[in-house]
């Protein structure tokens, strides 16, 4: 399975896919470099006078509800249903999701136009579900990974989607597969935008591989072993950001296939 994962990162760096965006102020710079560093092509657009022109161009779609007005909303709502009728790949990201009413009305509706993908931490899965017992603390989860399997569960069977618990293990819950991923560092909480960087990858890999649970395994893969090699090079949160960047693009077969911890129990 690493050999696979990996030809999968080989896959993304070789056709380069183009990715549009409807993500948040806070990580629009920080996903790009993300989806550049990897190989892939992003284009950050949610006007709603393009959506048309984006969804014929671009091979995936991601969608980050992170600073959410009406606005950007909308363009969630009619890129969604773009996607949908084009057949083309697309991944929810639903950061705070339980922090509002408003949030968590978005993300109801959203999941209706059944994402291919959905990855947040914990605490937001739990949200999604509906199955939180313990309160979202804003953007960060309060949860281990673990917690929100049944709530992942219980999201992949209604709505058909692939979703993915990212935390100290990171989790992938398919149909009829599951894929656990014991990579990462501490540290990667200490940057905003991470958990979107992984989206924004999960977005180039939906873009390029068809299986998806191995395309959210290899994109979680990636943003772990990365993130884990960068911090073991780094003194702290500004260098690990500049590291993981510099990680992403220049990995190596052998840096990937040793470091990465993958198995299919928690
Ligand atoms: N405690 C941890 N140990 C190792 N890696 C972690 C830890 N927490 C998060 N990560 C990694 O950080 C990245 C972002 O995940 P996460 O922090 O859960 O997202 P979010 O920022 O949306 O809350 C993922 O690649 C995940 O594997
Ligand atoms: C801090 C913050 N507030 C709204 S969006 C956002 C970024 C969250 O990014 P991540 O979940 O990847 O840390
Ligand atoms: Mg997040």
């Amino acid at each position: 399975m690493e050999k696979q994962l990996w030809d999968h990162v080989q896959t993304v760096r070789q056709q380069s896919p183009l990715v549009q965006n409807i993500t948040n102020f806070v990580v629009m710079n920080n996903t790009a470099n993300a989806l550049l560093a990897v190989g892939a092509s992003p284009i950050m657009a949610h006007g709603h006078a393009e959506l048309d022109d984006m969804s014929r161009i671009c091979r995936s779609l991601v969608v980050n509800i992170g600073t959410l007005d009406d606005y950007w909303v909308a363009a969630m709502f009619r890129a969604a249903v773009l996607a949908g009728e084009a057949g083309k790949p697309w991944v929810l990201d639903p950061v705070g999701a339980g922090a509002s009413g408003y949030r968590d009305t978005t993300l109801r509706e959203l999941l209706e136009h059944r994402p291919t993908v959905v990855r947040g931490n914990a605490s937001e899965i739990m949200a999604l579900a509906k199955a939180n017992t313990k309160a979202t603390k804003g953007v960060d989860s309060t949860a281990a990974s673990s917690e929100a399997l049944d709530a992942a569960r219980s999201i992949c069977q209604r709505y058909g989607s692939v979703v993915c618990i990212s935390g100290a293990v990171d989790v992938v819950v398919g149909p009829a597969q599951s894929m656990y991923i014991h990579n990462g560092d501490p540290l990667m909480t200490k940057v905003t935008g991470l958990g979107c960087s992984a989206t924004a990858l999960i977005g180039a890999f939906i873009a390029v591989v068809d299986n998806r649970v191995e395309a959210v395994g290899a994109a979680m893969a990636l943003m772990g072993v990365c993130g884990e090699l960068a911090a073991a090079a780094s003194s702290g949160p500004g260098s690990l950001q500049v590291n993981l960047l510099d990680k992403l693009y220049n990995i190596t077969e052998e840096e990937f296939t040793t470091r990465l911890r993958i198995s299919h129990e928690a």
